[in-house]
């Protein structure tokens, strides 16, 4: 059976009136593993047994990241799967989009990450390096572009 994980991309948006840090104002935060490659991605991990999806990420992003569900906002209609192999063995990972609520809600780690960014697109992309990892980011920044209207 595929190994299963789930998890969030969160980004959050400049305040009005202060200088953007990137182009459209659009952060992505990704986490750097403390262990194996070093590697970066937004907040996820597997799905324990009879946990849904949901409350994993959910779960995962407080364990990682220290944010709690009420300081995030999830993005209804963007859920991206991800399917690669990992240790011979094929893994999916289910990817939902969450608004930091707070631009300045600090990130708190726990021990299995050592550093994290706030990114514009072009960078998390450089950081990410996965191909899919990339379009999934490319897919949530389309999607936060069509969304200007309701931004809260
Ligand atoms: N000491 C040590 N301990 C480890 C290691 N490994 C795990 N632990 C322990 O496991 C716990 C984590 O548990 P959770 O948090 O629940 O799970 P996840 O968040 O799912 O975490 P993982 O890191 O297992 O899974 P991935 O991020 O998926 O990375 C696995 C490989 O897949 C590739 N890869 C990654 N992302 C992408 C992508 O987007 N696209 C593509 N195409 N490929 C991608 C890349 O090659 C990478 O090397 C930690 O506490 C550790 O104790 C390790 O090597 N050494």
């Amino acid at each position: 059976m595929a190994l299963r994980a789930c998890g969030l991309i969160i980004f959050r948006r400049c305040r009005p009136g202060t200088p953007a840090v990137t182009a459209d104002g659009i952060e992505f935060l990704l986490l750097q593993t403390s262990y194996g490659e070093n590697h970066w991605t937004p907040p996820k991990g597997h799905v324990d047994p009879g946990e849904d999806d949901m409350t994993t990420a959910l779960r995962e992003t407080k364990e990682e990241a220290g944010l709690d569900p009420d300081q995030i906002h999830i993005m209804e209609g963007f859920c991206k799967e991800l399917k690669y192999t990992v240790r011979n063995k094929p893994k999916s990972v289910i990817y939902w989009l969450a608004e930091l609520k707070n631009y300045d809600t600090p990130v708190n780690l726990s021990s299995e990450h050592q550093d994290f960014r706030w990114l514009g697109l072009e960078e998390a992309c450089k950081y990410s390096v996965y191909e899919d990892l990339q379009d999934t980011l490319k897919a949530a920044h389309r999607f936060l572009l069509g969304h200007k209207m309701v931004q809260r």
